[in-house]
Formats: C-alpha cells, structure tokens, sequence
C-alpha cells in the first residue's frame, strides 16, 4: 500500500531521514521547508518526490509526518496541526533535542486523526543543511521514541518499520527521564566545549601563539564547539531549567577543585583523577550515543610529503569509507601517528588487515 511521507524540515537531520525513507518504493515522499534553496536542492536531487513551501498544504496529504525543524519551530507546526482539519489518519512524530516542550504541545492535540510520537534519534554532526546530510548518519545510533496516548502499539511499529533503513536502534522513554539525561550527556557538554574555546581565545591575547599548541586533548574536548550555534542556542533555552541547574552543580564543582588546588590536596585530585578514568573507561565507547564514536585505527606513518595521502588511497582503492582523519604527534623528521576512524568494525578490521599487507605498523586499540 503506497503512503505519503512528509518530513518537514530538510536540514541535517531531515535530509538524512528522507535519503533512507525513499529507499522505499511504496512511499511517495515529499518534503516541506521555509528555505527555497533547500526545497531546490531536495527536488534536484531526487530527496523527495516533490517540494512544498506551505506546510498546510503538504500536511493534509500526508499519512506519516517527520518534523524535523529545530525545536521552537517544531512546536510551533505542532500548534499548527491544531488548527487545521485532518480528514485522514496521520502518525505525526519529531526529532526533536529536547522532549518537554514538544510533547507538552503534542499532548494538547485534539484531532482524534493524530497519534503522536515523540523522537530524537542520538546521532548527528556539527554540520547543518541538506547538503550535509548522509544516508549512514544514523547507522548503529540509539534512536529514542516517546509515544504519547494518542499512538498505539501499532502506530509505534508502523514508524519504526519507516526508519528501518537508518539501521538505528530504538528505545523507549520518557520525556522528562530523555530531557534529563540528554542535558547531561549531550546538551551541557556543548556549553562546557564553547567555554573552554572562549577561555583559550582570551588567553591568546596574552600568547598570540596559544593556537599553535592546541594538542589532540584541546581538540578532542573541544569538537562539538563547532556545531550549529542556532540550533544549540534553541536547544538550551528549550531545556532551560535542567541547563541551569547543571550551571549551579558544575560551578559548585568547580570552586570545590579550586579548594584542592589551592590547599595543594595532591591525594584527593588524584583520586579524581582515577575516579574519572575508570568511569569514563567503563563506557561503552564502541556503542553509539548522543555522540558518535568510530571504529578507529591508529597508523604509524613518516613525515613525508605524500604520506597521509598513501594511506587514504590503499584505503579509498578498496572503496573504504574513512569518517574522520586525525594527524596525531606528527614532528618533523619522526614518526608521526595517523587516527582513522571508521563507521563500523568490518571497515576497522579491513582497513588493518590491508595496511599490514602493504607492510604498515598499524594498532586498534581495545
Ligand atoms: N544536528 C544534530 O546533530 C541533531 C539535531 N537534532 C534535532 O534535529 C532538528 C533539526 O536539526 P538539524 O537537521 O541539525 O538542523 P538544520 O539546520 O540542518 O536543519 C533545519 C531545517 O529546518 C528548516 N527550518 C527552519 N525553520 C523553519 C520553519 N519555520 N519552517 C520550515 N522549515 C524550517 C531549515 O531551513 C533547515 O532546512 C532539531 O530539532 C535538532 O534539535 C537531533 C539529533 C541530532
Ligand atoms: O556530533 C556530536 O557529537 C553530537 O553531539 C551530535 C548530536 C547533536 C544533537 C543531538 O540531539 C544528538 C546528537
């Protein structure tokens, strides 16, 4: 039975969706968005079947809609919905970084042709827009659902059996319980990454070379400083209060190492020190969570012209797909070490497999 899928919102997420939903032959696809150059660049390429500037008007045809607008905006198209007469049913679901103010919306729909479902799956980058978007983006990612009473078991089903190409894995939760945990796996994090880049930003008015120095750790800490500042501003100000109360535990954390430092309590830091590692190390990296983590593989190279670029073309003629390239501890004249991170363990396991034979020192670390 053919069914028309909306996702409202082209952007990222949206367009990475709609690159997976039209891989089903029995879905008329189309797509709704306030940008006319994202609406041009989805019909052009063939992302959906067709393109609407009106979001009444591409809703009403629809039998399942993804909105996939940044937060505030995904609220207000829910409003949206209320005003409008539905004469069909319609699973309406989001995929939205912040639950509580899209499901306090979405509980006060009063179509009985609406069965909602709140989602967010966990997995992104920093980039923004359709061109960004990736059929692989959500590979392996957790992707949360939060059904409202208005979506039976049925309903649940018939989205997941949508996403199935995404090869996400689902989970259920509470709003309350998904806004709590993601302010502080995901949302705080990205407070403290911009915090750290404006303290080393100040500083290099006193070393204008401070830059320079920036090793694997500040980058490392710092990666998700470079994501969309619109999205993340809305996202904070939609989990206002779980933010703030993170605010006030970090700032009350921070005075108390200030103490031990200040006081020279060498033990107790180092207690803190171990505490953290052995936590940190207890997770599971390899398991896709709010943010992304690869397979990776670290490759010894020398300092030579062309050598990183060796390696990506043994790699590239196997038609393996590297995410990330990291040059790590590269001086001049030595060794230096290359961090290739791929999306799954065959690829990690493949890459090693042919570096070896094309006799690189290579390790995967456990
Ligand atoms: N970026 C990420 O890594 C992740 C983002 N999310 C959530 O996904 C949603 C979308 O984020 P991205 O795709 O990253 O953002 P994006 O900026 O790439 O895409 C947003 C899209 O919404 C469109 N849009 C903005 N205002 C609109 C309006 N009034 N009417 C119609 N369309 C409008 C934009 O033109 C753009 O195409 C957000 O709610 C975000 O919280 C969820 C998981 C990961
Ligand atoms: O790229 C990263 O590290 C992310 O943090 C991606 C991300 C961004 C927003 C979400 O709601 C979920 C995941």
């Amino acid at each position: 039975m053919e069914q028309t899928v909306l996702v409202a919102g082209l952007g990222l997420i949206g367009g990475s969706l709609a690159l997976n939903i039209r891989e089903n032959k029995q879905v008329r696809l189309i797509g709704y968005d306030s940008s006319y150059s994202t609406l041009e660049y989805a019909k052009m390429n063939r992302i959906v079947d067709e393109a609407y500037s009106d979001f009444a008007e591409a809703v009403i045809q629809a039998d399942v809609c993804i909105l996939a607008a940044p937060v505030s905006v995904t609220v207000e198209l829910i409003h949206q919905l209320n005003s409008l007469t539905l004469n069909k049913k319609i699973i309406v679901t989001d995929v939205g970084s912040v639950k509580g103010p899209i499901m306090e919306a979405a509980n006060e729909l009063d179509s009985p042709s609406i069965a909602y479902i709140g989602g967010h799956p966990m997995a992104g980058s920093h980039k923004k827009g359709i061109q960004a978007a990736k059929k692989h983006l959500l590979e392996n990612a957790i992707y949360v659902l939060s059904p409202t009473d208005s979506a039976s078991t049925e309903d649940v089903q018939r989205l997941q059996a949508l996403l199935i190409p995404t090869n996400c894995k689902f989970v259920l939760l509470d709003p309350e319980e998904h806004d709590e945990m993601t302010s502080v796996i995901s949302h705080f994090p990205h407070l403290i990454a911009s915090s750290l880049v404006h303290q080393a930003r100040s500083w290099q008015k006193t070393h204008p070379y401070i830059h320079k120095l920036a090793a694997g750790g500040f980058r490392d800490i710092t990666r998700i400083a470079s994501s969309n500042p619109l999205m993340w501003r809305d996202i904070f100000f939609q989990n206002r209060s779980k933010m703030s109360r993170l605010l006030e535990d970090w700032i009350q954390e921070m005075k108390h190492l200030k103490e031990l430092i200040d006081t020279g309590e060498k033990t107790q830091i180092q207690q803190y020190l171990e505490q953290a590692r052995e936590y940190r190390d207890g997770l599971d990296t390899r398991k896709q969570g709010a943010i992304p983590s690869y397979y990776d593989l670290y490759v010894d190279i020398f300092d030579q012209p062309g050598a990183i670029l060796k390696v990506i073309e043994i790699l590239a003629n196997h038609d393996i797909s590297i995410k990330n390239i990291e040059i790590l501890e590269i001086r001049e004249g030595i060794t230096g070490v290359l961090r290739l991170s791929f999306q799954n363990k065959n690829d990690q396991e493949l890459s090693q497999a042919i570096l070896k034979k094309n006799h690189y020192d290579t390790v995967i670390e456990e």
